[in-house]
């Protein structure tokens, strides 16, 4: 297989040429029938058995590193897939087995979030021999973790639990055949704005399809197969140019790789975007409450430049209408820590449908009598603020605060379906952003 690098990955993008010529080519046939995995699993019943023998193998720390260890000794070769550091990954796959393991009685719901998954691991050089490779070394791993309490219906059951997810991310994979696995793209801007945090501007190689308020997976050249996730801070623009507001959350991560080893002309690779916190043509007329925290901000930038664009008309999409209006909140810890803050006065003084609250926590004053203090405050001034049951709201920030907001906004009767925001926690992969080191 040899390494990673080009000569692999161009390899597997000749031979998905050819699978998707076959397909094209095959399109006045009649498709075969897909079977519908999800309804033919009995998912509920592997549940059962998996979760009552579970202690012999959580916390699963010593299954995931027999796992790797077995792989890698029987296939070296596999190594190249991976990044120098196993720690974020070891971290990755034990929430992918927790949140198979919950949700697994309903197959469903389990199958779309692998065929993302699936989709998402292309960038990788992933292929379904790798997967058979993993289903070996996971049976080791079981049976060398669990000991002699271990029971063959035991892992027959997490086999099948397995091959059901792969086949998702595989019918995932074969989905996107028609789109690269991963975009290249050049920096062509590096502001440094804080010692912890720069913005950076990358020009894709090739059109990059998303929608403003999404995130990608974003590997540097200094980290190979490390990728982290982080949301493009700028709506999509016709000369492919996209941004990233990117702050180091410790030394030796990605995020410091990107802030601080990161130049201009270094090429960068994204996975493709993901994420719902989008604005759908049926929103142009809704007034709209946006609430930012830390570098949380960077997907409402992209998303405020998405409803600009669609109040002139310039967005290609439905004629311009009169606009709602938009009350956006932005929160720091500090005055120095608003990073964008001219960015931020532009877009006020530009836009008269727009109303902008910087809330900085050194300005709050707790109330200790009031019990619900504990919310931090940027929730607190959103909820002071105003009623915002009829708005629509967007939420991007540190997890605690999104959840905080959420649940104030709740309790102040917002629908579920009025609040939009990347998922806290997300079962599988870590959020924009989060866990960047
Ligand atoms: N870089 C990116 O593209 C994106 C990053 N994010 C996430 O946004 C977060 C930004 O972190 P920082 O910039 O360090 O923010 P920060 O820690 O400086 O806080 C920003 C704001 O959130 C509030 N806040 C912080 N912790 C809180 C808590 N426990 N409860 C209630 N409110 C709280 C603060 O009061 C402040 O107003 C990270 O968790 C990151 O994962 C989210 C989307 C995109």
């Amino acid at each position: 297989m040899g390494t990673v690098g080009g000569e692999y990955h161009a390899l597997l993008a000749r031979h998905d040429a050819m699978r998707l010529r076959r397909r094209i080519l095959g399109q006045g046939r009649a498709p075969a029938p897909e079977p519908d995995t999800a309804a033919l699993y009995d998912g509920a019943a592997d549940q059962r058995l998996i979760t009552q023998y579970l202690d012999l193998v959580t916390p699963f720390a010593d299954l995931i590193a027999h796992l790797y260890d077995e792989m890698f000794a029987r296939w070296p070769c596999l190594r190249s897939l991976f990044p120098a550091s196993m720690d974020f990954q070891r971290v990755h796959l034990a929430r992918a087995f927790w949140y198979l393991i919950e949700n697994l009685h309903r197959p469903a719901e389990v199958a779309a979030t692998f065929r993302q998954l699936g989709h998402d691991h292309r960038k990788l050089g992933v292929r379904p021999a790798h997967y058979e490779a993993f289903e070996a070394a996971l049976c080791v791993a079981l049976r060398r973790t669990a000991g002699p309490r271990w029971a063959e219906a035991v892992e027959e059951a997490w086999v099948r639990m397995l091959r059901f997810a792969v086949a998702s991310m595989v019918e995932g994979a074969d989905a996107a055949l028609a789109e690269p696995p991963c975009w290249q793209g050049t920096v062509t801007a590096h502001e440094r704005r804080r010692p912890d945090l720069a913005v950076l501007r990358v020009r894709l190689h090739e059109p990059y399809p998303y929608r403003a308020g999404q995130f990608a997976a974003v590997e540097s050249p200094l980290m190979r197969q490390a990728w982290r996730h982080y949301s493009l801070a700028s709506a999509p623009a016709p000369d492919g140019e996209v941004a990233f507001h990117i702050r180091r959350t410790g030394p030796g991560g990605v995020s410091d790789a990107l802030v601080s080893g990161t130049r201009v002309g270094d090429v960068l690779r994204l996975g493709p975007a993901h994420g719902t916190m989008t604005l759908r043509d049926e929103d142009r007329s809704r007034d709209l409450l946006m609430v930012a925290g830390g570098t949380g901000w960077a997907p409402i930038k992209a998303l405020l430049e998405d409803w600009a664009a669609r109040r002139r008309g310039t967005d290609g999409g439905l004629p311009p209408r009169s606009a709602g209006r938009v009350h956006l909140f932005v929160g720091a810890r500090g005055r120095a820590e608003l990073y964008d803050a001219a960015a931020l006065a532009e877009l006020a003084a530009r836009h008269d449908r727009l109303r902008v609250v910087r809330v900085l926590d050194e300005d709050i004053v707790p109330e200790l009598d009031d019990p619900s203090a504990g919310y931090g405050p940027l929730a607190e001034a959103v909820a002071r603020e105003g009623r915002w049951s009829d708005h629509l709201a967007f939420v991007s920030g540190p997890a605690a605060m999104v959840g905080a907001t959420v649940a104030r906004l709740t309790a102040a009767g917002m629908p579920a379906d009025h609040m939009r925001h990347d998922p806290v926690p997300d079962p599988l992969t870590p959020p924009a952003g989060r866990g960047a080191t």
